[in-house]
């Protein structure tokens, strides 16, 4: 049975309805004039979304999931998370999240809203995006993120527990982390789907399927599992829409121009068109303020979109489908829409992953259109034809779980606990070719054993460690790393002969610790050639010595088929320390008594430990230190330990540890 919604009192009413299984909310038409406001109050009381606060409010309350469609610019993003903390969801300690897909759209909302709720960046109103964290944990209640960053949180967190409610904006976009996301949950969690242009009917009874639903506890206060559809009706500004058929003035009133182009290449070849047009007397760019925008620009050559246009000019931003969602550029007024964006393609049978020029969906254009017209009316001009929109446009583009290489899905997958990969429920199940090809490519490589576990080899916190060093630009290093932790020891053991193995660490051994002594002493094989006579000098045991150059072939395979290059960061080992802490953020330790063999406590658990004679910091005792593994004889033994400077701990997993303030009288 279902049911229509009727806004009007503090509870909406309800009504009966035909639509099968799924609770559907309505009401009438409230196209907003936000003409002339006075104040941000006031602006945000005009948005469309506002007549809808008691009802949205009244559905997240009583619902699992709830599915929010408005128009562009009708305030989903910058309302809801502020509505749900005036509701009570950010009390005790809890945290709102709103997922984007892309970093530019994050930083720039939350800037936003912080300014509306007049907070300042990174207190109340907080982002994290990748290498970036401006929130204050136990105080940023608000949280914007991209959905690879909530993803990764997942990996170390599966139940999102510090989060109430959990709103995956611009839905639309289907990216593999938001389909991966949708995957498992709290049953209190919220989800809150929103987009301007998604099938909010086929989601719907994706998340109504009874697998879907989340696990009930009896005596909690539990959702329905049913989910809720809400339309947001109502417009900010009209845009009008222009095809190419139609002539139109070159020459338009005062405002700025958004391009959509398709890629970086594209871009710049615009960008110097116009540019050298600019150079003639006559020309009619010379007015113009000519900006690139693409992901790969530096921030603040990015950050020029967001600055005033000066007076007597127009701003053009000519960009990848980086603006096509969430952003607010004020001055725009005309978007160009060349209707085509880079895609992603697989091909599971030729194993093959291309970035291609392909037409964007009716979802993508309504995107595009909906970046004018949000403080002011707008122009939207589309280099194709009404009759190409209407007939041939696909009406949202294809799932990127449907065009991916599978590979790192599955991992993550798999390091989420989920074995049963190939019998999933997927929102947009995956083509079974890429699935299968998934699964043998990492059998191959050893990832998966026979029965399709993880084998130890990518170890969740080696894994994490790797793949925080692609992002270091240090991966040469630590996959040597992580190919030495992955075999016992690479010293020959020496009963009896200890003082003179100590002394030939000392050779090879680096001030920061273990990791960093690896690295030294794998150098020290390669330019030995390889030699066994160098190892055995040296109490090295040659064996280990040739697995771990196994290893390392192994994980740069896999590094390969995840589509990595590998990067050497040279004699920078702050970059490689940085991945190690990255990874192993939980195995982290602060001296208490220092001694010949001082005591250390772990920050999880207080746990009384000690540095493992084979380690080179044995006698050393840093202050704070990581470690791989214990070993527990007549006492608990750190073994591969690291020196480390404990912001990283907070920079590397700031869900996971909350600064004192001051920091503790040992730092
Ligand atoms: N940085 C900003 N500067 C000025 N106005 C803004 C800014 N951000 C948002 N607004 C105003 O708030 C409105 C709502 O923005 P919001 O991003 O919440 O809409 P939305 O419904 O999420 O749209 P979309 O689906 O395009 O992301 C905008 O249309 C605009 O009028």
């Amino acid at each position: 049975m279902s049911r229509f919604w009727k806004p009007g009192a503090e509870r909406p009413q309800l009504l009966d309805d035909e639509e099968g299984g799924v609770i559907f909310f309505s009401a009438p038409s409230s196209a907003a004039g936000l003409y002339g406001y006075a104040n941000l109050e006031r602006q945000r009381q005009r948005l469309p979304v506002y007549k809808f606060r008691t009802a949205i409010l009244y559905l997240v309350e009583k619902h699992a999931t709830s599915i929010v469609v408005g128009e562009t610019g009708s305030g989903k993003t910058t309302q809801i998370p502020q509505y749900l903390k005036e509701a009570g969801w950010a009390e005790g300690g809890r945290v709102i999240a709103c997922t984007q897909p892309r970093r530019l759209a994050v930083q720039s909302v939350a800037s936003r809203v912080a300014e509306e709720m007049g907070v300042k960046l990174g207190e109340e109103v907080g982002y994290t995006i990748r290498f970036e964290d401006v929130t204050n944990p136990g105080v940023t209640v608000i949280k914007f993120l991209t959905d690879g960053v909530l993803l990764r949180e997942m990996m170390d967190d599966p139940l999102l527990t510090k989060y109430s409610v959990i709103m995956v904006d611009e839905a639309h976009e289907r990216s593999l982390s938001t389909d991966t996301l949708f995957q498992r949950r709290r049953p209190d969690l919220r989800l809150i789907i929103s987009s301007a242009t998604i099938e909010a009917k086929s989601m719907s009874a994706f998340f109504s399927s009874s697998k879907k639903r989340p696990i009930q506890v009896p005596g909690d206060h539990i959702p329905e599992a049913v989910p809720a559809i809400i339309s947001v009706e109502g417009k900010g500004f009209p845009v009008e829409i222009h095809y190419s058929e139609e002539s139109f003035s070159n020459y338009e009133p005062a405002g700025d121009i958004l391009v959509f182009l398709t890629g970086q290449d594209d871009i710049e070849a615009a960008v110097r068109l116009l540019m050298e047009d600019g150079q003639a007397p006559e020309s009619r760019s010379s007015g113009l303020l000519i900006l690139p925008l693409y992901s790969g620009l530096p921030r603040a050559e990015q950050d020029l979109v967001f600055s005033p246009t000066p007076k007597g000019k127009r701003k053009v931003i000519i960009s990848t489908n980086i603006a096509e969602t969430s952003l607010t550029l004020e001055g725009v007024v005309y978007v160009v829409d060349s209707g085509f964006s880079k895609q992603r393609f697989y091909n599971p049978i030729s194993d093959i992953e291309n970035l291609v020029v392909a037409p964007i969906s009716k979802a993508s254009a309504r995107q595009r259109a909906g970046r004018a017209g949000r403080v002011r009316p707008g122009k939207c001009f589309r280099l194709y034809t009404e009759e190409y929109f209407v007939k041939e446009m696909p009406n949202e583009g294809i799932p990127e779980m449907q065009r991916s290489n599978l590979v790192s899905c599955v991992i993550q997958l798999k390091s989420l606990g989920i074995d049963n990969i190939l019998g999933f429920d997927w929102i947009s199940p995956p083509a079974p070719e890429s699935m299968i090809r998934a699964l043998e490519v990492l059998y191959s490589l050893g990832v998966l054993d026979d029965d399709a576990k993880l084998t130890t080899l990518l170890d969740p916190m080696i894994s994490k460690m790797i793949l925080s060093a692609n992002e270091y630009g240090c991966s040469e290093e630590v996959i040597t790393i992580a190919a030495v932790l992955s075999i016992q020891s690479i010293w020959v053991s020496m009963r009896g002969a200890q003082r003179e193995l100590d002394d030939v660490k000392l050779r090879f051994a680096a001030a920061e610790g273990d990791h960093i002594t690896y690295l030294n002493i794998y150098k020290g094989f390669l330019n030995s050639g390889k030699s066994p006579q160098w190892c055995h000098k040296n109490f090295i045991n040659y064996q280990a010595m040739k697995k771990v150059l196994e290893i390392r072939e192994q994980l740069i395979k896999l590094l390969k088929r995840l589509g990595m290059i590998l990067k050497s960061c040279e004699k920078d080992t702050l970059a490689i320390r940085k991945a190690i802490v990255a990874g192993f953020f939980a195995h982290a330790c602060r001296l208490e008594t220092f001694g010949q063999n001082g005591m250390y406590k772990t920050l999880r658990s207080s746990q009384e430990v000690h540095i493992h004679p084979s380690s080179v910091l044995f006698r050393v005792n840093p202050k704070w230190v990581i470690y791989n593994s214990i070993v527990s004889t007549d006492r608990q033994y750190m073994r591969h330990v690291l020196a480390i400077d404990p912001s990283w701990l907070t920079e590397a997993a700031p869900h996971f540890y909350q600064l004192q303030k001051p920091y503790p009288a040992a730092y």
